[in-house]
């Protein structure tokens, strides 16, 4: 449904001059969610406005829906929804207003439009305030009728730029099942995000991007497994302990890879339970006993970290070129 190559975007102003993407490849299949995740200032609303045309592409080639972004962006632009990170409702009129203009928008006839507007408020569950003006709604209603927006047209991939970004907790639960549902009716969702768990939950593809560049792409479940293993995590009561058992653990066979911060130490192994007694042995024989031991599945964090050998939980801005 959606393909792209060779995608790279460079801004150039009097100063200085940033590659913002380099060389991206992304490809999403008809009725998935797929995720550009990275930290902050990684490129990934910049990619998506390139694939969305509403940013030259410097070069690349972007296929949507089987139409070429470059030269026949007129016609991409009827087959795709794109809900910005800023949203597009008007503030001063209702749920069904903004949803019929933008219905009208696209050319559809005003009872089109209404009956499209009051289908898609029973979908995004918007029936208790859809007469209200959106100025009263909480973020998650207003999140929930700019996805309602991106597809009165019945578009055939939606782009959501950090769909969840400042909802609380049970509004992204909600947006995510609404997203879910999207994609089983057979809707294609491209969503940036740099929130670990929401590529987790909703993303059957995830690329994550760091400075301008895919630096791995794959099933989340599947990546954790590859990259990551599994973790255990030991802390120690002190930074000598951590010193000595990384020693230690770091000779291990077993052990994959090792990475200390203070007083925990993050070890990556294939099978944690089948080696963790034989590691609390070895230790224990070089005397140090640590204060707690944790098994953990790896996260997606884990994937960008023995990647990149940085966090995403650090929000880092990329590289930029000097003139
Ligand atoms: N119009 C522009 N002019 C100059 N530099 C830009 C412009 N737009 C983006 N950039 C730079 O390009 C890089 C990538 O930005 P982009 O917004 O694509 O990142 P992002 O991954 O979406 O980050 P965020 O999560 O913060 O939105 C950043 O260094 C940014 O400052």
């Amino acid at each position: 449904m959606l393909a792209a190559t060779g995608l790279a975007k460079t801004f150039q102003s009097k100063r200085r001059r940033v590659q913002a993407v380099n060389n991206i490849a992304l490809e999403a299949a008809k009725g998935t969610v797929v995720g550009l995740l990275g930290p902050n200032g990684a490129g990934k609303t910049t990619t998506m406005r390139m694939l969305t045309t509403l940013l030259p592409i410097d070069s690349g080639d972007v296929r949507i829906a089987g139409y070429d972004v470059r030269r026949e962006p007129a016609r991409v632009r009827t087959r795709i929804g794109y809900v910005s990170q800023a949203g597009g409702a008007d503030d001063t009129l209702t749920a069904r207003e903004n949803l019929q203009l933008q219905a009208r928008l696209y050319g559809v006839s005003a009872r089109d439009a209404a009956d499209r507007a009051g289908r898609l408020i029973q979908q995004l569950e918007l029936g208790d305030y859809a007469d209200r003006a959106v100025k009263t709604y909480s973020g998650g209603q207003r999140r929930r009728l700019e996805v309602a927006m991106g597809i009165i047209h019945d578009p055939a991939v939606l782009f959501l730029d950090e769909p969840s970004t400042g909802l609380d907790p049970q509004s992204r639960a909600h947006l995510w099942e609404h997203i879910r549902r999207l994609a089983q009716a057979g809707m294609t969702v491209v969503l940036t995000t740099h929130y670990l768990d929401e590529a987790d939950a909703l993303c059957q593809r995830v690329y994550i991007i760091d400075h301008g560049e895919v630096v791995i792409e794959g099933d989340p479940a599947q990546l954790k497994r590859q990259v990551a293993g599994e973790a255990i995590l030991w802390s120690w009561p002190t930074d000598d302990a951590a010193q000595l058992a990384l020693s230690v653990l770091t000779q291990d066979p077993a052990v994959r890879d090792v990475v200390r911060e203070n007083t925990t130490v993050r070890v990556y192994v294939d099978n944690g339970a089948a080696v963790l007694a034989d590691l609390l042995h070895r230790l224990e024989a070089a005397g140090v006993r640590p204060a707690t031991v944790q098994l953990n599945q790896p996260s997606l964090d884990d994937v960008f970290f023995r990647t990149t050998g940085r966090s995403l939980r650090d929000q880092t801005v990329p590289g930029e070129v000097s003139p």
